[in-house]
Formats: structure tokens, C-alpha cells, sequence
């Protein structure tokens, strides 16, 4: 059957042709009366032309017939591979009409969703999505502006069953010649793994991967988000920041599973005690902060800082253990101190500060005194390390005595900071700065070098066998490059390890027994000898003494200052000197000022003593005249 137009049109001109051949043969025979051989000729002619134009239009129609048929065989041919194209491929491919009813679904659509195409067929698209999910931007929801440009967006989908999967989905709207929507076409990828792994990702940058809790990048974040909104609505919001007062002990002691326990516990205390809108925020360690928005004044921030403190209070179980932690809260409000993240951190932590030096187990509210004080500081580390670098710090050496000849027997060195401008700086008034900035590694270390070099020097001059006590600080202490150190100082200086002694604190060695033992055995190793200074400050029990490896116990001043006139620190003193003997330790009083205080000490057979009774602090120079007299007076 012709279906092709063009060939329709080709026939017509069969008959016209037919027409023009007799219209040329009687006009042929037309000139002529007869008919003869010329007139047969002329007809011949006539239907020569008219066959010739008939085979010729045929000839044309017959090629054009072709075409058309082939043109035809390949639409089919093309129709069948789309056909199968959408069938098997990878997307799952959905047809709905202009109403968005779904007409068909490819087998990767059932493979995806668990939906037959026949259970599917005649749904609207909304029922894949979610059934809690509203008009938002992640629901499929078809519309003619699909038209020319496709739509392309991800959107969480629900299958058979209510199971939900995300898709990466693109919409695109068939129209009819006049521009109206017959169908929408829907393919889409199943991308869940890919949202997963995108959603660890975030969960890994954004959030604190043991509490689950928002993160520093998360928490400065919202904090910018909220000073915004309280600039706009003209409320105010406060940042705590809190530390756990005992979190390194019971991670020393109990193990670090049984502090991760003890941080989920208290992360979930610290969501308890605030509302949905406010942040908790673990920043690492046992540091935590809050945000708090909206808040009306102080007294807010106030009530929930109570909240927490007793909160937190409650025993935690951490296996056969129970703790009791406590907190200290720094408080800053903001925009009453700032409307800065960076200086609303730094004011919290400033409070913080403060509010461990309180006693701890306490809030404090940040101050412009902090903030001046904090300044303070900082010039005080810059001066510090000025001191280090342009050598303004000397050292003065107090004798300790043999308390029943008078002889010395050794010295303790004391730093003393020559300032440019502010003179004579007490030792008082830096070591805690230079501790706290970890300076005080390199200042005690330059303090050990100098004591051993003057002493060595002292020795060589007087040929008396002097010894040196020259003070750790706890940083030192805990340094593990310390007995390196101490080999090396003694190694450059000439002297020998019998004539150094170092002072640690009673308090540096209330830390784990284990660690601190194993650190003093280290530090003996290498000939020297220890003394625990401050003896009686701390709370130490005997039995804890007794395993560590020390020399020497040194009285706390404390007790020596109101002797005699304080019963109770004669008994002490006299206590210690008792206990120190049966341990086999010799002991030495600090702050002996007057005979009284002597007598005492003799007594009650301490070994050795310092004080300003026997001698202030001198210099190099001093004591070498000291020396010098003894010299003199002896011979
Ligand atoms: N880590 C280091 N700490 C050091 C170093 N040098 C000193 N210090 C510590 O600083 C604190 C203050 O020291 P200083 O002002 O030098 O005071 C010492 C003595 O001058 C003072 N003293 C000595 N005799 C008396 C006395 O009869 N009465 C009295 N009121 N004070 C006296 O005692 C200080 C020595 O104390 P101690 O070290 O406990 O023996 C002080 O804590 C120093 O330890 C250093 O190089 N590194």
C-alpha cells in the first residue's frame, strides 16, 4: 500500500502525460488531411513522448515509493533499539502523562523501588515520595517548566515497603506541536551509598567522632550564625566553656575506655541541661563548650551553669568504678563582651581560667580585668624569652648547713631576672608564667647549665667539695629529654653527679606512682641525687614515700616559720624528721631565721638547714669570698 503523499501526487501525472502524447498527435495529423505514413510517425511520436514522460514520472514515484519505505524501516528499527534501551537500562526510567499518572516504568525502576509495574502503573509520582516529606526542595513534584530545559536535583525516595533511597533524578516534559505537556520523563540513579559516604564525611568534619557532639569548625560556625541573629533581633546569647576538673586522673588511673565512658556521660548530661536550640560542642580532651541563644541576661547563663555543676555531679558508673566529676565553667555573654567568635572563645577561656584558680567546681564570668591581665601575661612571655635570648637572668646560691658543725655542705641555686626597666624581678612573680607557657624548659634548663658550670668553677677555685640543689619544675620533670639533660650538663660542666642534687615538689610527684617512679629512677640513674622539696604541703602518705626513690626531704618553710611558738608545727616538723630517718632519708629545714628555730632542728636531729639565719642568698662572688675566709680562718 502507497502511503507515501509524494508517490500519490507522482500518479497524478500519468494521466497528464497520457493527454500531452494525444495532444501532440492530433496536432500532428491536424496539418494533414490523410492519414499516412507522416501521421503514424507523429503519432508514434506522441505516445513516444507521452509513454516516455509516463515511465519517467513512474520511474520517479517507484524511487520515491522506496525511500519512503526504508526511511520508514529505519524509524521502526530505531524505536525498537530505544525501546530496548529504556527497558534494560541502568537509570530507572519513569513515563507518566501531563497528570504526572505513571504509564510505564523500565525494570530497573522495579529493581530499584521493589514496585511491580503493574502495582505502580496509575499512581501519581507522589507516591514515591517519603510520606513525611512536604513540599520541599528533595520531593518530586512535576511541572511544565520542565519544558525546553530539564529539571535536575537529588530527592529522598520511598520504595515498596517504606524503604527510602536517594536519587539523582532528572525530569524532562514531552510537549505536542502546540507546546502542551503529554508526558513527563523521569530517570533516575540510585546515589544512597554516595549520600552515605558524603554524610560520614561530614559527620567526620563537622562533628566529634566519640560524643557525637558538634566540633570546634561546627561550633564557631554556629556561634557566627548566632551573633548574627541576636545583632539582627537585638538579644544576646553566652558561650560556657568547660574543662572536667579530674578527667586526667581517672583517665590515668581507670584507662583511656573508661575516660571515652566518662566523656559520652557527660555529653549526655550537658544535652540534658540545655534546650533544642542552644550547641554542645566537645572541642577535644575534656573540653567542652555551649551555646546558648537567646538568652535574657546573666542570671540565665547563671541558672544553667548551677544546672551543669550538679548535673555533672551525679556518680558516673564507669564499669566496677564509680566517679564523681566536677567542672569549672568560664562564662562570657556576647554582644556585651564581644560580637568577635575568636574573642568570645578567648574570654570563655579566660574565665575558665579564672574559675580553676577559684578552687575549681565553679563558673566565673569574664571580665575586662581578665582581659588586662590575660595582656599582662603575654608581655611577660615576650619579656621572658627576651631574658633567655639577652641573657638577663643570674643566679644567687643559698648555703644549706650541716646543722650541728655549721659547715656548708651545699648551696641551692634561685634565679633572679635582672628586667631592663622594672629592675629586680622575683622568681615569684615569673616561674608561674614561665611554667604555664612551657618557658620554663629552657629557663630551667639554662639554670641547671649555670649552677653546674659556677660550681664546678667554685670547686676548682677552693678545692672544697661543694654540692649544688638546683629546682625542677614540673614541666622539667615530666620531660622525657630531661635525664639527656642532665647527662649532658654534667658532661659539659665537668661536674660530678655526687655534687648535683635536684629539688622536685611534693605535688609533682602526686601524680600516677607508676610514671613518677620510673621518671625518678631515671634521673638517679644518672648519679645525682633527689630531694622532695615543700615536704609537708602536699598529702602524701607514708607508704607512698617509702616507694619513691629519693634522698633528701626538705621541711616545708611553713612549719619552720612559728617555731616554737606553734605546737602543732613542732610536732609536725619533728614528725617528719622522725619518719624521714626511719625511711633512711636525710632531712633539711628551709626558713630557718633565728636560733630558736636551730635549737629546735638539733634537737630533734635534723641534718641539715638553710635560712636567712645562716645566710641570705649570695652571689657568685659572695660565696666565693665565703669560701675564701673559711680558708683564711682555718689555716
Ligand atoms: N623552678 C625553679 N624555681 C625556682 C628557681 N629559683 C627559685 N625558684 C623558686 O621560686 C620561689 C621563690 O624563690 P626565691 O625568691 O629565690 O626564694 C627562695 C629563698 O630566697 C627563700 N628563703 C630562703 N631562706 C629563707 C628564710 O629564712 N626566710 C624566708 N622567708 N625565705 C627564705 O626561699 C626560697 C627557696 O625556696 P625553696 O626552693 O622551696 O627552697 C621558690 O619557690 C623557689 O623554689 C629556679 O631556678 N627554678
Amino acid at each position: 500500500m502507497l502511503t507515501n503523499p509524494g508517490s500519490k501526487n507522482a500518479l497524478l501525472y500519468v494521466p497528464l502525460a497520457t493527454i500531452c502524447g494525444f495532444v501532440i498527435s492530433i496536432a500532428l495529423l491536424a496539418r494533414n488531411d490523410q492519414i499516412n505514413t507522416t501521421d503514424i510517425s507523429a503519432l508514434v511520436v506522441g505516445f513516444s513522448v507521452a509513454l516516455g514522460l509516463i515511465s519517467l514520472i513512474l520511474a520517479r514515484a517507484n524511487a520515491k515509493l522506496h525511500k519512503s519505505l526504508s526511511e520508514q524501516e529505519v524509524a521502526k528499527h530505531t524505536l525498537t533499539k530505544l525501546s530496548s534501551a529504556i527497558t534494560n537500562s541502568g537509570a530507572s526510567i519513569i513515563i507518566t502523562d501531563s497528570r504526572g499518572i505513571i504509564e510505564y516504568v523500565n525494570d530497573k525502576f522495579v529493581a530499584m523501588t521493589g514496585w511491580t509495574a503493574d502495582e505502580i502503573r496509575g499512581n501519581t509520582i507522589s507516591v514515591l515520595n517519603p510520606i513525611e516529606s512536604t513540599e520541599t526542595e528533595d520531593s518530586l513534584r512535576l511541572e511544565p517548566s520542565c519544558l525546553g530545559e530539564n529539571w535536575k536535583g537529588e530527592v529522598l525516595c520511598r520504595g515498596k515497603g517504606d524503604q527510602r533511597f536517594w536519587a539523582a533524578v532528572t525530569i524532562s516534559a514531552v510537549s505536542n506541536d502546540c507546546q502542551q505537556v503529554t508526558n513527563y520523563v523521569l530517570s533516575g540513579i540510585d546515589i544512597s551509598d554516595l549520600k552515605e559516604v558524603n554524610r560520614k564525611m561530614e559527620q567526620l568534619a563537622l562533628f566529634d567522632s566519640l560524643t557525637g557532639l558538634a566540633n570546634r569548625r561546627l561550633f564557631i560556625d554556629r556561634l557566627n550564625q548566632s551573633i548574627k541573629s541576636a545583632k539582627r533581633h537585638g538579644n544576646k546569647i553566652a558561650l560556657l566553656f568547660l574543662d572536667l576538673d579530674q578527667f586526667k586522673r581517672i583517665n590515668d588511673t581507670l584507662g583511656h575506655d573508661s575516660g571515652d565512658m566518662l566523656l559520652l556521660t557527660v555529653a549526655d548530661r550537658l544535652k540534658s541541661c540545655v534546650r533544642s536550640q542552644d550547641t554542645v560542642a566537645r572541642l577535644g580532651g575534656d573540653e567542652f563548650t555551649i551555646l546558648l541563644n537567646d538568652v535574657d541576661d546573666a542570671q540565665d547563663a547563671t541558672t544553667v551553669a548551677k544546672h551543669i555543676l550538679k548535673t555533672l555531679k551525679e556518680p558516673i558508673k564507669l564499669g566496677q568504678h564509680e566517679v564523681i566529676v566536677s567542672t569549672s565553667i568560664g562564662i562570657t555573654l556576647a554582644p556585651d563582651d564581644s560580637s568577635n567568635s575568636d574573642t568570645l572563645m578567648k574570654n570563655a577561656d579566660l574565665a575558665l581560667y579564672k574559675a580553676k584558680e577559684k578552687g575549681r567546681d565553679g563558673y566565673y564570668f569574664f571580665t575586662e580585668e581578665l582581659n588586662i591581665r590575660a595582656i599582662k601575661l603575654l608581655t611577660l612571655e615576650q619579656e621572658l624569652r627576651h631574658a633567655l635570648q639577652f641573657d638577663e637572668f643570674t643566679l644567687l646560691f643559698q648555703p644549706q648547713v650541716h646543722i650541728k658543725s655549721g659547715e656548708i655542705n651545699s648551696v641551692e641555686a634561685l634565679i633572679r631576672w635582672h628586667h631592663p626597666t622594672r629592675g629586680r624581678v622575683s622568681p615569684d612573680d615569673f616561674i608561674a608564667v614561665a611554667e604555664e607557657t612551657g618557658l620554663i624548659v629552657p629557663i630551667g634548663e639554662w639554670v641547671l647549665k649555670k649552677a653546674c658550670i659556677e660550681i664546678k668553677m667554685l670547686q676548682q677555685l677552693t678545692q672544697f667539695p661543694l654540692k649544688v640543689a638546683v629546682n625542677l619544675s614540673a614541666r622539667q620533670f615530666k620531660d622525657p629529654k630531661l635525664e639527656t639533660v642532665i647527662k649532658e650538663v654534667l658532661e659539659c660542666s665537668g661536674l660530678e653527679p655526687q655534687f648535683l642534687e635536684l629539688e622536685v615538689t611534693e605535688s609533682m610527684l602526686m601524680d600516677d606512682i607508676q610514671s613518677v617512679i620510673a621518671q625518678l629512677n631515671r634521673i638517679k640513674a644518672t648519679g645525682v641525687t633527689i630531694t622532695i622539696d615543700d615536704f609537708g604541703s602536699g598529702y602524701s602518705s607514708l607508704s607512698y614515700l617509702k616507694r619513691l626513690p629519693v634522698d633528701i626531704l626538705k621541711v616545708d618553710r611553713e612549719f619552720v616559720r612559728d617555731i616554737p611558738d606553734d605546737l602543732n608545727d613542732m610536732e609536725i616538723t619533728s614528725a617528719v624528721i622522725a619518719v624521714a630517718h626511719k625511711l633512711n632519708l636525710k632531712v633539711i629545714a628551709e626558713g630557718v631565721e633565728n636560733i630558736d628555730q636551730r635549737d629546735f632542728l638539733v634537737i630533734n636531729k635534723c641534718d641539715y638547714a638553710q635560712g636567712y639565719y645562716f645566710s641570705k642568698p649570695l652571689t657568685f662572688e659572695d660565696l666565693y669570698d665565703y669560701f675564701c675566709k673559711i680558708e683564711r680562718i682555718s689555716a
